[in-house]
């Protein structure tokens, strides 16, 4: 659990990525800033195209061919990994910080055994552990996935669920004991009755190992149930950041307002309509001129200072550390219902 007093595991400060050949549009991530530390749920959530898994690929260095970190530091153990060569970075991926993606059946090597990929990580980092010790481990870490029958280790990807798979990439993720591990959208891929046993299974491991778990999704429903903080983005930015209770109870970003009102409650008017926000992020946008969410608010009408000055992120006040980049986040304070989670 979150202590203020601690060190952050990992520190991501001012990361900006940009098109190689930018030709004038902009970055697509602009000062994405979080510190992440031991045993907390991070989660990063926005609709689709907000940068959450460029985000999470510029951490692992994994960012698609044509574009480019232009700014940032990730501080990992006193050092930025960013600045590492290839080779130091790699003993650090897979080993201290380790990454999930959606879907299992892409991410899984379908010619071998889950258990030699389970070993795989484990003999390319830790190299002085015997094949015996490594079995064990394969094992220890499969039985914290919930998966009690060793004989799994034996199987091909293609002869387990889906749910089945995730957890096998849980596995491998958290075979070497990492301090961090980052889930893209880990359970979008699965069954809705799976997704809790999934999404459970991972938290438990990690609170029990004290790995710090940085959540990727857009499910406002994933973020009540197993968040400490919560980070909105939106076009790229980061637009309010908060421990949970704050972000459900007293949304300062119209858009964080937003993807909470399109989230079904029990004890909604079942007559009531959901609310369907109107438009779509656009994929640049880090020369925009005034706040990017303009078109979309429901909140500002298009009011001067939103069309010229884009919205920093700055604390509430609130007080706390709870923050928002939204020039009317104060009235939003003043105004703004209780919401459960
Ligand atoms: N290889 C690429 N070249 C150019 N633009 C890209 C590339 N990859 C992603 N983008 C753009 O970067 C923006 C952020 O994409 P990203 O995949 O990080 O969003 P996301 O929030 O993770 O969405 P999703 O939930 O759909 O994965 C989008 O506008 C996307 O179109």
């Amino acid at each position: 659990m979150r202590n203020s007093d601690c060190i952050p595991l990992l520190s991501l400060k001012g990361l900006n990525v940009a098109p190689l050949n930018d030709l004038g549009r902009g970055a697509l991530l602009s000062n994405v800033s979080f510190d992440i530390f031991r045993g907390e749920t991070l989660c990063l959530v926005g609709e689709s195209g907000s940068g959450k898994t460029l985000t999470a690929l510029a951490i692992m260095s994994l960012l698609p061919a044509g574009l480019q970190k232009s700014a940032g530091e990730c501080i990992f153990e006193q050092k930025d990994i960013f600045r590492l060569s290839a080779t130091e970075r790699q003993r650090i991926y897979g080993r201290d910080i380790a990454i999930i993606f959606q879907d299992p059946m892409s991410s899984l090597n379908p010619v071998l055994k889950v258990g030699e990929q389970i070993d795989e990580s484990l003999s390319r980092h830790q190299p002085a552990l015997t094949s015996r010790q490594r079995l064990a481990r394969a094992k220890q870490v499969l039985s914290m996935t919930g998966i009690d029958d060793p004989h799994k280790l034996q199987a091909y990807p293609h002869e387990l669920s889906g749910g089945l798979c995730q957890r096998i990439m849980i596995a491998i993720a958290l075979a070497n004991k990492p301090s961090v591990i980052i889930a893209d959208e880990p359970t979008t891929a699965l069954d809705v009755t799976v997704q809790a046993q999934v999404m459970d299974t991972l938290q438990t491991a990690c609170r029990e190992t004290g790995t710090a778990l940085v959540l990727i999704t857009h499910d406002m429903g994933l973020v009540g149930q197993y968040a400490d903080r919560v980070m909105v983005m939106y076009a790229g930015k980061l637009v309010e950041q908060g421990n949970t209770a704050a972000i459900f109870q007293h949304p300062l970003h119209p858009y964080t307002r937003a993807l909470l009102d399109c989230v079904p409650r029990l004890s909604d008017d079942p007559e009531r309509p959901l609310l369907i926000l109107p438009g779509e992020p656009h994929g640049f946008y880090g020369d925009r001129q005034g706040c990017a969410f303009i078109s979309r608010c429901l909140k500002c009408n298009a009011r001067q200072i939103c069309q010229t000055e884009a919205p920093r992120l700055s604390a509430s006040e609130n007080g706390g550390t709870h923050h928002a980049a939204c020039h009317f986040m104060n009235e939003a304070l003043a105004s703004s219902p209780a919401i459960t989670s």
